[in-house]
This record gives C-alpha cells, sequence and structure tokens, in this order.
C-alpha cells in the first residue's frame, strides 16, 4: 500500500474578528468592538446548509479574533465559543477551536466540547517585532498553555509560523520546547510548518518565507518531534507542486483543513483535493481525509476506536 498523506474537510467559522491583539501579519484582525459576533442562527444556517450540499466535510474550524482577558465581555465570548462549538456537534461535524491563550477554566470548558483544540507557538523568540502589540504572542505563557492543555488531556495542534523575523538557528529551540510538552503529556497530535506569505490585508512588510528552505525545516522537525506526532502543510501557501513533494518526501504527513476559504491568508485559495490527488498518485501517495481528532488520540475523549479505524499506517512518519 503506497503512504498515506490525510488532510481534513473543513469548514471555518470565525465567532468574531475582533482581536485585542495586532500582529503585524494579520489579515484578519478588527479592532475591539468593530464587529459584529457571529449569532447562533447564522452559524446554524451555515451548518444546516453544509449538511445538505457538502456531505464530506467533517471538522468546523472555530478560529477566533481574541477579547482581552480582563474585558467584562471575555465570559460571553468563551460562552459563545462553547455554544458554537456544541452547535457543530450537534449538526453532526468534529469541532476545533483556534481563539488564542485560555485560563485553566476557559480551556477546560472549551475542551470538553470540542473533539481538539489548536494554539501555535510560532516561535519561542520574545523580542519579535511582528508581536510587539500582541501580548497574546508572548511565547512563555503560549508554552504554558501547551502544558496546560496536556493537563486537560486536550487533542493538541501546534505549529511555528516560520519567517516572522527569526532566525534559522531560532527553530531548533521551538521545535525541541514543543517536543518536550509532549513528552510530558502526550497530546501533540500535529505540528504545523506555516510559512510567512504576504497578504493584501496586513500591515507587515515582511519578506516571504523562501519556500524552498521549507523542506529542511521539514527535515528538522522531524529529527526533533516524537515519530507519532505529524507534520502539517499547508498546501496553499505551498503552490510549487515539487516543493510540496519535497516537503512530503522530507516526512510531512498531512495537509490540514482543506476548505472553500483559508480565513488567515484569504489571498491563498485552495487547491482542489482533486488536483492534489492527482499531483501526490504521481509519487505513489494516497490522499485520505481524516477527523481533527486523529484516531490514535481517540482515547483522550472517551471515544473507542473502532468508531474510526486508522486508515494510516503506523509508519506513516517514517517515509
Ligand atoms: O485553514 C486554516 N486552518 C488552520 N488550522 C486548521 C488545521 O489545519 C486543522 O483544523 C487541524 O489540522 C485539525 O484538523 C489551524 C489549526 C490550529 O490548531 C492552529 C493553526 C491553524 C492554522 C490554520 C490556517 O492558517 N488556515
Ligand atoms: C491561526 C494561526 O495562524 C497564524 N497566522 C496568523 N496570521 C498569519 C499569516 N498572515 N500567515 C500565516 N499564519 C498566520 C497564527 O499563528 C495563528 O495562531
Ligand atoms: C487569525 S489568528 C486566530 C487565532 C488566534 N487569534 C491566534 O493568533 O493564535
Ligand atoms: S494573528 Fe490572531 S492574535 Fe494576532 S492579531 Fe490576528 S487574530 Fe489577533
Amino acid at each position: 500500500m503506497p503512504p498515506v498523506i490525510t488532510y481534513s474537510p473543513a469548514v471555518t467559522l470565525v465567532p468574531t474578528y475582533e482581536c485585542f491583539n495586532a500582529c503585524t501579519y494579520c489579515n484578519f484582525r478588527v479592532n475591539p468592538g468593530q464587529d459584529t459576533w457571529l449569532t447562533l442562527d447564522q452559524a446554524r444556517q451555515r451548518l444546516t446548509t453544509l449538511r445538505r450540499l457538502s456531505p464530506q466535510v467533517t471538522e468546523i474550524l472555530l478560529l477566533s479574533g481574541e477579547v482581552h482577558p480582563h474585558s467584562p465581555r471575555r465570559a460571553d465570548w468563551v460562552a459563545h465559543l462553547q455554544q458554537l462549538a456544541q452547535l457543530a456537534w450537534d449538526w453532526g461535524f468534529w469541532p476545533h477551536t483556534n481563539c488564542g491563550p485560555l485560563s485553566e477554566l476557559e480551556m477546560g470548558q472549551l475542551g470538553a466540547v470540542n473533539a481538539s483544540m489548536g494554539l501555535m507557538l510560532e516561535q519561542l523568540r520574545p523580542d519579535l517585532a511582528v508581536h510587539r502589540h500582541a501580548p497574546s504572542k508572548d511565547p512563555s505563557l503560549r508554552l504554558a498553555q501547551l502544558e496546560q492543555a496536556g493537563s486537560l488531556g486536550i487533542p493538541f495542534t501546534t505549529g511555528l509560523l516560520l519567517g516572522i523575523g527569526e532566525s534559522p538557528a531560532d527553530w531548533e529551540p521551538t521545535l525541541t520546547a514543543i517536543a518536550q510538552a509532549h513528552h510530558r503529556w502526550g497530546h501533540i497530535q500535529e505540528v504545523i510548518l506555516q510559512p510567512y506569505r504576504r497578504g493584501a490585508a496586513q500591515r507587515s512588510h515582511l519578506p516571504d518565507f523562501p519556500l524552498p528552505q521549507l523542506p529542511s525545516v521539514v527535515r528538522l522537525a522531524r529529527r526533533i518531534l516524537p515519530a507519532e506526532i505529524t507534520l502539517q502543510i499547508p498546501p496553499n501557501l505551498v503552490q510549487y507542486p515539487q516543493i510540496l513533494l519535497d516537503c512530503l518526501a522530507a516526512g510531512a504527513g498531512d495537509l490540514g483543513g482543506i476548505g472553500p476559504k483559508d480565513e488567515v491568508n484569504p489571498d491563498y485559495p485552495y487547491p482542489q483535493v482533486a488536483q492534489l490527488t492527482a499531483l501526490l498518485a504521481v509519487q505513489g501517495y494516497t490522499l485520505q481525509p481524516r477527523l481533527p481528532i486523529y484516531p490514535k488520540w481517540l482515547h483522550f475523549k472517551g471515544i473507542s476506536p473502532q468508531f474510526c479505524p486508522d486508515p494510516v499506517p503506523k509508519d506513516k512518519n517514517l517515509v
């Protein structure tokens, strides 16, 4: 059987674009108070339509801007995220929430209603200009979030954002920190290697991450992270077929959520699944859908793995 590469058929819902942080690379945020939140009725309407017209979709990605931890609206925001995740289950989808750092209580509340959750570590360096006005991007705060998710037993996605002012020497300590959190708790399902690419709505003047370097970052990550952690590469940001194939040959095993729109990088449309299937087939790979919770982690949620038989050979990452 040829090596299997996975992806998650996903649709993103944005509870709110408002965010108290101002990462200069962000294409997404609006100022606090300047966005109307996605209502439960609107979400219900989207989910009903999806159920009817897009039966292949399994994941609802809840990707949110952040309300300040001391804001009087914080509790409403968390409660709203909880209701949206519950609604996704009710309509037969698997929710995955990525909404920035959370208190232990908040993460416990959201963890209970999500299949899995995520937070990009991005980079361990505390002095990046892009984060000067983004308190949520404090690396020690984010590292503590990985620990907290582990202690709460939440299957977790994290990753690196590459090319945001760090130097290549910074990648190894960042990957090592993720590996250490995983050694303590065993909860990291996947690590995203996300190259920074210029977008129309951002303030940053950073140059694009040099994509030809990406396969060597994959190799480094594969060397540092345990084999049970899958490496994810977003195919819409790596639109050169040879570089994408080189990333897979270097040990990447997943293409992440694929759907109608990448809310984080709206200038980079996703390729069609059929197109990716054909490209991968040339090198003998099979592209297969997966759920936002990987079979190996289903027991974290008290779900029997028989409910979702493992379609992925154990040696998937040992390419
Ligand atoms: O469409 C996107 N999905 C993103 N996802 C979704 C991801 O591809 C899937 O939701 C997970 O693989 C779970 O199936 C993220 C999830 C995280 O937990 C952390 C960061 C990201 C980043 C993106 C992103 O930039 N674009
Ligand atoms: C959802 C995750 O996407 C990442 N993120 C935010 N903006 C961008 C961008 N322009 N390019 C790539 N990744 C980005 C952040 O790390 C966030 O945590
Ligand atoms: C567009 S980013 C959405 C998730 C969160 N605000 C973060 O940056 O981690
Ligand atoms: S990347 Fe996330 S935290 Fe940063 S400004 Fe955008 S929405 Fe806010």
